[in-house]
């Protein structure tokens, strides 16, 4: 798996896909996420691997472990990357989740890799507190999503780049921290409450960072993905 920023392709159709896409000269890294798995359906994720680019096939699946595990064995056969699932749907439901892509995978290929999203980075903690009743700090509830992720045998966790360090300490390096909200310094942040810069994903322990609309809203968007390359990798 490539290790570049994870371009979020939150596009309604194939067709503004390959028209954002056209301008770029190497692979990539993209996600597809639900807008558009949900208008273009497999087709979009075998077309985007026989472009030669790696993929998140971002589908946070949650649902009673038996569903989520006959999902993802099915999901194995369609050659992602990295695919997740809501950590909040348990332990239980993350091992079955595994297992199916275990399963589904065939022989010879290697298994996606399987992430759990902790906190959404549109929660905040009062939100959190208040609408999950979640009597902790987010810290402790991502750090908590993290641990029983690892316990469930999954690769990583989906984070904010705020809690990346702790989640590095308890669960170790190899462990992923996927770590969407990126903006940039002067950026608007939309949607996001728990924000970060490139530069500060990196210096805080993000594995990998995830950027959409700073890439795909901007003027020159090959431009914007090289500028946030350059500042990612700069801090390596
Ligand atoms: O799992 C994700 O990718 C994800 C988890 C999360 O906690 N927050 C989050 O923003 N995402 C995704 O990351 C992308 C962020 O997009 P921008 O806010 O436009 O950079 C979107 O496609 C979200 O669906």
């Amino acid at each position: 798996m490539k290790n570049s920023p994870i371009i979020a392709l939150d596009f309604a159709s194939a067709e503004d896909v390959y028209q954002f896409l056209t301008p770029f000269e190497e692979s990539l890294f993209v996600k597809v996420g639900m807008e558009l798995y949900l208008q273009e359906g497999p087709s979009i994720v075998y077309k985007l691997k026989e472009m030669g680019h790696d993929v998140f096939l971002d589908l946070k699946l949650h649902d009673i472990p038996n569903t989520v595990g006959q999902a993802m064995k099915g999901l194995a056969r369609l050659g992602a990357d990295l695919v997740n699932v809501h950590a909040a749907g348990g332990a239980a439901m993350m091992i079955a989740a595994r297992e199916g892509l275990e399963a589904g995978t065939t022989a010879g290929n290697k298994r996606p890799s399987i992430i759990g999203v902790t906190q959404l980075t549109s929660t905040s903690e009062k939100q959190m507190q208040e609408e999950q009743l979640i009597e902790t700090t987010i810290d402790a509830s991502v750090v908590h999503y993290a641990k029983l992720a690892k316990s469930a045998g999954l690769d990583g966790v989906v984070s904010s780049v705020l809690e990346a360090k702790k989640i590095v300490e308890v669960c170790g390096d190899e462990f992923l921290r996927v770590t969407p909200g990126i903006r940039l310094a002067e950026g608007e942040a939309h949607d996001q409450i728990r924000v970060a810069t490139p530069n500060n994903a990196r210096l805080l322990g993000a594995s990998h960072i995830v950027v959409g609309r700073a890439i795909t809203k901007a003027e020159n968007q090959v431009q914007a993905y090289k500028n946030i390359l350059k500042m990612w990798e700069e801090h390596a």
